[in-house]
């Protein structure tokens, strides 16, 4: 395929060392050249493959230095588009890389869209689509698993597996073909559906693996949602400050603290939280605190975990009983903070409102019963210890629901299959799985999909 030249900064805006202006595309080795000029006179058109040149950047209408730069250049099609890359590091302030861009657009390039870059490794071969959006996830990552994850989904086991189960159906399609083909044979008959009826079972049960995998993938690459509530000042924000082992969270003795919602990134045990603390709950006058407890009533609902904070040292009070009511039915942890005062929280009642969830006491002050926290939550999500990191796990939405939707059309063929349905009958079914599948890695994706996906990607990328 045939495409114009793009360019883009691929570098965050902001003043930096080095900044990058990319181009791909057919001519981006020409209008390179229409503005480079090195100290040795030399062309990088005449220049050996993936080399990087000194020189400067001149406007080749006035012949006035622009920049002095080093540029990368690369032939297709060893390159991250499979088109010839030049790749024009100049200096990284955010005046210099802009003229650089601008002069590149002058010359000739088309300012890229976000993504477009590796919208043109898929649309030219070099990854698939599953791929694609592992690089986008790869550069969201906001932990070390998260990025486990996505570089293990970069490097294309989930594709290859994907493409193994496509081919058992592929096989089984062909089987059923030749049946179509020669109904006359009884013996192609009576081999057909055992073959079929195998390979079909098998991609089923593939499948439900992958989907097994779903839950903690999606939590791998997301982070656990985890809200923190309680009613004001029972230690909110210092339990988030325990977690992240930071300051991040502003803790005074006055109930009411915190009114806005607060969110950190931190991996406990391997498990990537996305911590939130919230405005203590309660009835308030206060106009900024009571926008804050609406917000924390409406983060609640979309949590994955609650950890759920009461006082040691007061008795329980009816703001605690109706906070209970609100995450019944979550899955949550109650933490009994301030153990070091004297008790005065009646903790069987506790228990009763709790209904067998977990139950954990902290002095956050003393820095104790942190660890069994963390052990709590690192077992609620993954039975003890988390998978090795190489194992494929499906984390992205997409692919979850196009599996689930596969699953469906693999057991409407085996049912079909075992219920002496016509050969061609199943054979819609087998097919219509084989094309779920492919719309994972982009096989059988329409453009508008593929709009709506690189779209999300950042420019440059
Ligand atoms: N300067 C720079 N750094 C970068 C990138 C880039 O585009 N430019 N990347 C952009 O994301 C990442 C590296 N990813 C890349 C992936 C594939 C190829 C590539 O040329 N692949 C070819 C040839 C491989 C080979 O030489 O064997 C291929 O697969 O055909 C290049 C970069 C991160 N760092
Ligand atoms: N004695 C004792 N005090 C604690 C403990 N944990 C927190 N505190 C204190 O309790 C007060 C309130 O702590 P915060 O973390 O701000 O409480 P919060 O729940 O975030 O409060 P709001 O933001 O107002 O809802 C602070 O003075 C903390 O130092 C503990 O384990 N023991
Ligand atoms: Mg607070």
């Amino acid at each position: 395929m045939e495409f114009d030249t793009i360019a883009a900064i691929s570098t965050p805006s902001g003043e930096g060392a080095i900044a990058i202006v990319r181009l791909s595309g057919p001519e981006a080795i020409p209008i390179a050249d229409k503005l480079f000029r090195a100290p040795s006179g030399k062309k990088l058109a005449t220049q050996a493959t993936h080399t990087i040149h000194y020189g400067h950047l001149a406007d080749p209408w006035t012949e006035e230095t622009v920049e002095e730069v080093m540029v990368s250049f690369m032939k297709a099609p060893k390159t991250f588009t499979r088109e010839d890359v030049i790749e024009i590091n100049c200096h990284g302030g955010i005046v210099s890389v802009n003229r650089v861009l601008e002069l590149v657009l002058r010359a000739g390039a088309r300012l890229a869209e976000p993504g477009e870059f590796t919208k043109r490794a898929f649309l030219n071969g070099r990854i698939d689509l599953s791929q694609a959006e592992a690089v986008m996830d790869l550069i969201r990552a906001k932990t070390d698993r998260a990025m486990d994850v996505a570089l293990n989904q970069m490097e294309g086991r989930l594709s290859k597996l994907i493409g193994t189960l496509r081919q058992a159906l592929l096989e089984s399609i062909a089987q059923m073909e030749v049946n179509i083909d020669y109904p006359e044979y009884d013996d192609v008959e009576e081999m057909t559906r055992p073959i079929m009826l195998e390979k079909a079972q098998w991609v089923r049960t593939e499948i439900e693996k992958l989907l097994q995998t779903s839950s903690q993938g999606k939590i791998l690459r997301e982070g656990l949602s985890t809200v923190i509530v309680g009613r004001p000042n029972v230690g909110k924000s210092s339990l988030l400050n325990s977690l992240v082992q930071e300051n991040k969270a502003i803790v005074t003795e006055i109930a009411g603290t915190t009114r806005d919602i607060i969110e950190e990134y931190v991996n406990v045990r391997g498990v990537p939280l996305r911590l939130v603390d919230t405005a203590g709950i309660r009835e308030t006058e206060d106009i900024v605190e009571r926008i804050g407890v609406e917000r924390s009533r409406k983060v609640l609902k979309e949590a994955d975990l609650i950890l759920y904070v009461l006082n040691y040292a007061e008795p329980l009070t009816a703001e605690d009983a109706l906070l209970f009511e609100a995450v019944k039915g979550m899955n949550y942890i109650v933490v009994i903070n301030k153990t070091d005062l004297p008790q005065k929280i009646d903790l069987d009642e506790v228990k009763k409102l709790a209904g067998g969830k977990l139950l954990v006491t902290t002095s956050l002050i003393e820095e104790e019963g942190i660890d069994q926290l963390e052990k709590s939550i690192a077992d609620l999500f993954f039975e003890g210890e988390i998978e090795a990191g190489d194992m494929t796990y499906v984390s992205n939405a997409r692919h979850i629901a196009l599996l689930h939707q596969a699953h469906q059309t693999i057991s409407d063929a085996i049912a079909a299959a075992e219920m002496d349905v016509p050969v061609d009958m199943i054979q819609i079914d087998v097919t219509r799985t084989w094309e779920l599948l492919g719309e994972i890695i982009g096989d059988t994706a329409d453009d508008g999909l593929l709009n709506q996906l690189f779209s999300q990607f950042c420019l440059g990328k």
